[in-house]
């Protein structure tokens, strides 16, 4: 181990963590003055985990989520992704990222979608065959492939969104409110088939939601944020199994971390 990366992971539980964030902050210089997007943010990501993002609107999350995928510089602390600077981690393709718009091309196939960056990443034609047909698989798309995006449905859209997110077998997988525009009972769905393939595929994720019930589903992790100035405020280990039927959401257990959470965004909470 190199000394920089054994003196940036003081301890053993921290050594296998894959985003670490250390008084991280961002402030952004606007015409109405500066803007405390992100103040003060200690994290650790371990591998594996599933974090979910939750807090009012301008709490800072998409933001946190563009510092790791090295789309926003931060103005101080630190930041490592994979043991990298977000730099490296980029160029090391270490992570996929999923929008809340599918962001598909209209002119092109599903499969040509999922193969975009696959191409541009220089695999051959028969491993961008095998690598789509694959992902299509895992988001229960198999026989999609040649359908225009126009064709299928909204889940189906952001489903072919997150193969293509998965088809370089990243190991992080970083989801900005993916299932926002979804009715519930698509998102639903959607929320079971994720968690599904986070436990196939073992990658760790890091979601942003508005969605209480959604956080409390999926995560291992929950990270509480509030606004002015973009701060963590409170991380809720989930004592939840890891196998979450949907049903598990009327249990006791998951209505006491769901009030946690609620606790911790009302504690945050400015109603100015
Ligand atoms: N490029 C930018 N220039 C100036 N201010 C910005 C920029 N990007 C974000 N901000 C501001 O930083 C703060 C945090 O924004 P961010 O988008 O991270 O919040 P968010 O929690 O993801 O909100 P939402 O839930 O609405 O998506 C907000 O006040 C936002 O207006």
């Amino acid at each position: 181990m190199s000394q920089a990366a054994s003196s940036a992971t003081p301890a053993a539980a921290a050594s296998r963590a894959v985003i670490e964030a250390r008084d991280l902050n961002l402030t952004f210089q606007t015409n109405d003055g500066p803007v405390h997007a992100l103040s003060n943010v200690d994290l650790d990501v371990g591998k594996g985990e599933f974090v979910s993002f939750i807090g009012p609107s301008g709490c800072g999350k998409t933001t946190f989520l563009r510092v790791i995928a090295d789309l926003e510089q931060p103005s101080s602390g630190a930041i490592s992704v994979n043991g990298m600077t977000p730099q490296e981690a980029r160029l090391a393709r270490a992570y996929g990222y999923v929008f809340q718009a599918a962001a598909l091309y209209p002119w092109r196939t599903i499969g040509g979608n999922i193969r975009l960056p696959l191409e541009i990443m220089g695999f051959s034609r028969a491993e961008q065959a095998a690598r789509t047909a694959r992902v299509l698989e895992l988001v229960e798309l198999a026989g999609f492939e040649k359908k225009f995006p126009w064709q299928l449905s909204g889940g189906m859209q952001q489903r072919a969104s997150i193969a293509r997110a998965l088809a370089f077998d990243a190991d992080i997988l970083l989801m900005d409110e993916p299932f926002g525009a979804l009715d519930e009972i698509v998102r639903d769905h959607l929320n079971e088939q994720l968690l599904k393939l986070w436990d196939e595929t073992g990658k760790t994720i890091c979601f942003v939601t508005h969605s209480i019930p959604e956080a409390v589903y999926l995560s291992t992790k929950i990270v509480v944020m509030s606004p002015r100035p973009g701060r963590i405020t409170e991380i809720i280990d989930s004592p939840l199994p890891r196998e979450r039927p949907l049903d598990i959401r009327e249990t006791p257990e998951f209505l006491d971390v769901a009030h946690r959470v609620r606790e911790g965004l009302r504690a945050g909470h400015s109603y100015d």
